[in-house]
């Protein structure tokens, strides 16, 4: 008889409660010091332990069960960084001085920098400390890793890239006046890379909060607060939660809808976002996301058009007036109603002009402009399926030989295309479906 307290016995009985595989973190010395540290400020982790797991890495196990309803985490305000806290500190009298006023990122990114670098004398040190020290969010992409992205995405990417570019040679002069507080020439310590590594912590890892406008800064948004041990909670879109802070308890808090079992993950939910945005937000792609559908971008959609339809460009230009040029997609279901109105719109004759009103709000053109839709959208559907057997082709070319860094990547970049395949695939099915037959 097999011996039924073995470790294979314990995965198979975990895997059948749904649980997955982890190792726990909380014996770590970064972590002991972390814990020791929120706790003189009033902070108890009492219930949730730092874990990683096999499928989402690090992150938060329950210690005990969380009913529905019931708190997961509370943190106290002393716990949290702020800008106001940014602001009461050393680069206070510099951010203070500064002409035009930093925004509020570039302060909390700045006293990221600043903290990292005092090492083990920093006030914030033991949180710096259990930072990730790299991100795969795209900002970090070569330009040969950005173009696997699906084309919507993709532009995205660049964008970000360019902003943040812009966003780092911007706030180099200030960067420069803060060399009273370092020993090293400050342009070591504000590298573009430590920048990038700021601006990425701050991005995938603030909880919203609002504060008051403060004259010392910019009037750009001020809702950030980076929220130390909370932080580790990773993202389940399916998982429902209420957070926020609390004026009573002045805690930021977050309750679990539907609780969490003892020695499971505690997740949250950090909105209802397809993988694209998950990609470029917090450089992960969930998978099976249930609000994951696939772009068709306005190149896409030119390319599968008829050129010889003189009234393309104005059909375009009354799209656009419409806004049925954006957020057009496939999902798992086939088509968006968005995709289906806009090549309605766009399979129009002149003499059919007339319904335009109808179309707009969902009403077929006729039977023949019905199935030039759906065959419309077959192309698109094809092509798009194309670009994304090319790309994971490429991907997997490029995975012999990549480093650790562009592995993780390009294992990133092949999750969000193995995703995308799914809903092409499902979506050619749903087409195939409602094509009209041949009469025999
Ligand atoms: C707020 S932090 C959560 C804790 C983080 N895992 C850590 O190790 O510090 C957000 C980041 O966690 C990761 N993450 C969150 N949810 C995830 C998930 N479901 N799967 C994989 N990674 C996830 C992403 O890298 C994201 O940028």
């Amino acid at each position: 008889m097999k011996n039924r307290s073995g470790r294979r016995a314990r995965r198979k009985r975990r895997k059948k409660r749904g649980e997955t595989g982890h190792v726990t973190l909380s014996h770590e010395a970064s972590f002991m010091d972390l814990r020791r540290w929120l706790k003189q400020k009033g902070f108890s982790s009492k219930g949730l332990i730092p874990a990683s797991f096999t499928d989402t890495g690090r992150g938060l196990m329950a210690t005990q069960p969380i009913e529905a309803n019931d708190l997961v985490i509370s943190l106290p305000e002393k716990c949290l960084l702020t800008t106001s806290k940014v602001l009461e500190s050393y680069l206070g009298e510099y951010i203070k001085r500064w002409k035009p006023p930093v925004s509020p990122l570039i302060a909390l990114c700045s006293f990221l920098i600043a903290e990292r670098y005092r090492g083990d004398t920093a006030e914030w040190s033991p949180y710096i400390k259990v930072l990730p020290t790299s991100y795969t969010c795209p900002v970090y992409f070569s330009k040969e890793i950005t173009d696997l992205l699906p084309m919507d995405v993709r532009k995205k990417a660049e964008t970000q890239k360019e902003q943040f570019e812009e966003l780092y040679s911007t706030s180099l002069p200030f960067f420069l006046s803060l060399q009273p507080i370092f020993t090293h020439p400050v342009e070591v310590v504000f590298t573009q890379d430590a920048v990038r590594w700021a601006w990425c912590s701050v991005n995938t890892r603030t909880v919203y909060m609002e504060h008051a406008r403060s004259d010392f800064l910019s009037r750009e948004k001020n809702v950030f607060a980076l929220a130390p041990y909370l932080d580790l909670l990773n993202h389940c879109p399916e998982v429902q939660v209420q957070a926020g802070f609390n004026e009573l308890s002045r805690c930021y808090e977050i309750r679990s809808v539907p609780g969490c079992k003892k020695f499971q993950q505690a997740f949250i939910c950090y909105g209802p976002h397809d993988n694209q945005r998950l990609l470029l937000e917090y450089g992960f792609v969930a998978s099976g996301n249930p609000h994951s559908v696939v772009y068709v971008d306005l190149d896409t959609l030119k390319l599968c058009l008829n050129d010889a339809d003189k009234q393309l460009q104005q059909k375009l230009l009354f799209l656009d007036d419409n806004d049925f040029l954006r957020n057009l997609t496939f999902g798992i279901d086939g088509p968006s109603w968005r995709l289906m109105t806009a090549l309605r719109l766009l399979s129009m004759k002149p003499e059919q002009y007339s319904c335009w009103k109808s179309v707009l709000l969902g009403a077929p053109v006729s039977h023949d402009r019905e199935d030039w839709c759906i065959l419309k959208a077959q192309i698109l559907c094809q092509y798009l399926s194309d670009d994304n057997s090319k790309a994971l082709l490429r991907i997997a070319q490029l995975k012999h030989g990549a480093d650790g860094a562009q592995l993780k990547q390009l294992c990133l970049v092949e999750s969000l295309r193995r995703e995308e395949r799914v809903i092409l695939d499902r979506s050619k099915q749903v087409l195939q479906n409602i094509l009209p037959q041949p009469s025999s």
